[in-house]
């Protein structure tokens, strides 16, 4: 019994993580204050971070191709990030959003925010108010609200075109999934967890988009996982989990075998259906995994300049590009402005997936908004999370109408020893870099308790 570095073929370790992302790394972490040293962090990958990931763009400068922003009201990972001694700087928006349709080109000042009426605003957060972020499943109107897209909403509001396509963007880009595959009561659970407010969500001035980490995003869990030394094992697929229902569950790997008495699963529902479970999970828990989308990879590419010449002619180096591959690009420049960098997610199947002529197609839409400088990057970086390696699957969970009021209930609870964690589980902000950490503090928690209840913690 003890330590993770001991043999864990015999030994019987308190808890197992699956997952080195923000969640399971918090949640480790948390075991380790709490006094816990009988764990172990099990990752498929050869890194750390899972959806957040800094290309190293040379001289100390990154990238993010995952999550990267934050905003007010994500209290968890800011407050993470303060114990880390990660400093934030904030995202830069000042000047005109160029957009382009065809070969028109319109530049635009949004001050920050997402260009669309209050009026709709002040409905939607009506509308979020009944519908709890934890368990929307729960909201008094939710049968009826569950069977309507969002798309289907926007739709009866009479918007002007302009309106509805940039409120459409702004929940596709939050979200993965364009307004007609995507759920309202989940769509108005994520604008619960912003203080319901659709600008706290959508908004760069205000809102979720609002602040970044210097150093880029995955920095949180590169520290995390140096503080908990060996306890982290990269190259550690998780292929089965055997006896979840027995006092200690063996967790199989592709390093061995693994026996703990609680197992935290730091992974989305579709990743989780991809191990094997013996005996069975039970059947709600099963269909909610199995029908989770784990069709919502993104495709984020970056461009390097030698500085961020946009800004010289008012430009915020922000495009949205109608009909095109562009869904949105934007200036992800580093604090001291050492290089210029315009990041874009790009629209799945609308780009050629060789890189360089990725490259070159994308370069050609950023001289049509800022000029010919924009032709010759130094550097391009391209990062396609549904094609790089199956530890994805879905960046951002864009449930469907009728999901959370058939399933949702079997999200939360665990079963036998098996906790589950990740974003998607989290009370708040599920989906975002803070529902991570806050899904995490809640795992360490529950594991701990069970442990304690069981006499059995370190
Ligand atoms: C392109 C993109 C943009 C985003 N933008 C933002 C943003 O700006 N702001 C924001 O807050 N959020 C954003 N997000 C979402 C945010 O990155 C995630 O919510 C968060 O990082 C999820 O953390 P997690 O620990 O719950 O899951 P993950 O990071 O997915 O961690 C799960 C881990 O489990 C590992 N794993 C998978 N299968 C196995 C297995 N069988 N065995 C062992 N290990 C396994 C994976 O490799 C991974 O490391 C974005 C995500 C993407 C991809």
């Amino acid at each position: 019994e003890g330590t993770a570095t001991a043999s864990t073929d015999r030994g019987v370790l308190d808890v197992a993580i699956i997952g080195a992302g923000l969640a399971g790394l918090t949640a480790a972490r948390d075991l380790k204050r709490a006094g816990c040293e009988s764990f172990v962090v099990l990752e498929a990958r050869d890194r750390v971070g899972g959806r957040t990931y800094n290309h190293d763009l040379g001289n100390g400068v990154v990238s993010e191709a995952g999550g990267q922003w934050i905003g007010p009201g994500q209290t968890a990972i800011a407050d993470l990030a303060r114990e880390l001694e990660v400093d934030t700087f904030p995202t830069f928006y000042a000047g005109k959003t160029t957009v382009l349709a065809g070969d028109s080109r319109v530049a635009q000042d949004f001050h920050g925010g997402i260009g669309t009426d209050d009026a709709i605003g002040a409905k939607l957060a009506e509308l979020a108010r009944g519908v709890p972020s934890r368990e929307p499943w729960k909201a008094r109107n939710a049968a009826e609200l569950d069977k309507l897209t969002y798309g289907d909403w926007l739709l009866k509001q009479g918007l002007k075109y302009e309106d509805g396509y940039f409120m459409g963007l702004a929940a596709k880009l939050t979200t993965g999934g364009a307004p007609a595959q995507l759920g309202l009561l989940f769509y108005l659970s994520m604008i619960n967890s912003a203080g319901n407010s659709l600008e706290q969500l959508e908004s760069t001035k205000g809102g979720a988009q609002e602040t970044r980490f210097v150093g880029g995003s995955q920095v949180l869990s590169i520290k995390m996982a140096k503080d908990l030394g060996d306890k982290v094992r990269l190259s550690c697929p998780v292929r089965k989990i055997a006896g979840w229902n027995r006092d200690v569950v063996e967790v199989h790997t592709d390093q061995g075998v693994v026996r703990a008495r609680r197992v935290i699963v730091a992974m989305n529902p579709a990743l989780c259906q991809q191990v094997v479970y013996d005996p069975p999970l039970p059947e709600g828990r099963t269909q909610l995994q199995r029908r989770w989308p784990a069709n919502a990879p993104m495709r984020k590419t970056v461009h390097v300049y030698d500085k961020p010449f946009w800004r010289d002619d008012g430009l915020n180096g922000q495009i949205f590009q109608v009909g095109g591959p562009v869904s949105m690009a934007y200036d992800n420049s580093p604090p001291d402005l050492s290089v210029g960098i315009i990041s874009a997610f790009v629209s799945p199947g609308s780009l050629p997936s060789d890189p360089k002529a990725a490259k070159r197609t994308l370069s050609a839409i950023y001289a049509k908004a800022f000029g010919k400088g924009a032709l010759r990057p130094k550097q391009f970086h391209d990062h396609d999370w549904g094609r790089v390696d199956p530890w994805t699957l879905q960046c951002i969970h864009p449930l469907p109408p009728g999901f959370l009021t058939k399933w949702g209930q079997f999200l939360h609870p665990s079963v036998g020893g098996v906790i589950w964690s990740g974003t998607e589980t989290a009370d708040l902000w599920a989906g975002s870099m803070d529902g991570a950490v806050r899904s995490g503090h809640r795992a360490a928690l529950q594991a701990l308790a069970a442990l304690a209840h069981q006499g059995k913690v370190a």
